[in-house]
């Protein structure tokens, strides 16, 4: 539905958008995860023209954005600031998008704005930084935009109010077919609604895969020894340590997983056992070192 191609962008000499390539589907959730200063927030912004690229294609329905802009009002960004919007009233931002978007559906915006006890009215600059984030994800939804790209939504938002939006996102992506693509910090949030995975390393694209088939490819387990030393363990190709607790080792098993195990299993192990993979072990895989990555 919006396939990205070839991005490239550069800030003040430094790259910061490498050859940036990824399609998202219609119904999907795609979260753009990566530590800080990657060039997330310059990806989001050069998909919906805030900067140009330099060079490369934004295709929605495999038409090129740049060259047919009205296309864009099938899109909509709410950035991770909404600091643009603070001198305006409610009705002046809800004016604003009804102006810019053409299916823009108000009687939808004040469902939402209720469900969500959001205030009707007023000035922007009077709200909370978690109601002000949640009145932006009530507005995109509102749009009626086939593409909605979230910039840290979750930021500022209580856990209470964060898993109803959680919720409310993963329904409305399937009952209206959107192609929602976000970026977060906070693995655990994609674990609950993303069904694939954009890993970002120095403006390239590391890896995008589905979680579903991130799970299929990799396993964790745990795995104890009375004589084998550790270097037996990491030297096998794909075998990764996660962390030791004294003869015990967390392993992730990141390629040809059959393999790994079948050896691991011939090394006669006092312990072999299984763990439920997260996020976060996928993350620190892939886009390398430390555990404090996010
Ligand atoms: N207007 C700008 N002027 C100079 N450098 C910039 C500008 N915008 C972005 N950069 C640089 O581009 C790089 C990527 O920044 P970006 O904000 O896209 O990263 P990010 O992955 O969103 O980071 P974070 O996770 O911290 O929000 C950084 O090194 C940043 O300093």
């Amino acid at each position: 539905m919006l396939s990205v191609e070839n991005l490239s962008k550069k800030i003040e000499n430094q790259q910061v958008l490498d050859h940036v390539s990824f399609t998202i589907k219609k119904g999907s959730i795609t979260a753009l995860l990566g530590r800080n200063g990657v060039g997330k927030t310059t990806l989001l912004q050069t998909i919906v023209g805030i900067l140009d690229a330099d060079t490369g294609k934004v295709l929605y329905n495999d038409q090129s954005i740049q060259a047919n802009p009205g296309l864009k009002q099938d899109i909509v960004f709410i950035p991770d600031s909404n600091a643009l919007f603070k001198n305006y009233s409610v009705k002046e931002i809800i004016s604003f998008y009804d102006m810019i978007y053409p299916n823009f559906n108000q009687k939808k915006l004040f469902e939402l704005l209720n469900k969500f006890n959001l205030p009707q009215q007023g000035m922007f600059r009077s709200f909370s930084k978690g109601t002000r984030a949640m009145f932006f994800i009530a507005v995109s939804f509102s749009t009626q935009a086939k593409v909605i790209i979230l910039d840290e939504p979750t930021n500022g938002l209580d856990p209470i109010i964060k898993k109803q939006m959680l919720q409310h996102v993963i329904e409305e992506v399937a009952e209206n077919d959107i192609a929602l693509l976000l970026s977060t910090h906070h693995l655990n949030e994609v674990e609950t609604i993303a069904d694939h995975v954009l890993f970002m390393k120095e403006g390239r694209i590391a890896e995008q895969v589905s979680l579903e088939e991130l799970n299929q490819r990799m396993k964790k387990i745990q795995i104890a020894f009375k004589e084998v030393h550790l270097l037996q363990i990491t030297n096998l190709k794909g075998v990764k340590l996660l962390q030791q607790s004294g003869r015990v080792l967390t392993l992730l098993l990141a390629q040809d997983t059959a393999n790994a195990m079948e050896i691991l299993e011939s090394m006669n192990p006092i312990l072999l056992e299984e763990l439920p993979l997260t996020l976060e072990d996928l993350f620190v895989h892939t886009l390398g070192g430390e555990l404090d990555v996010v």
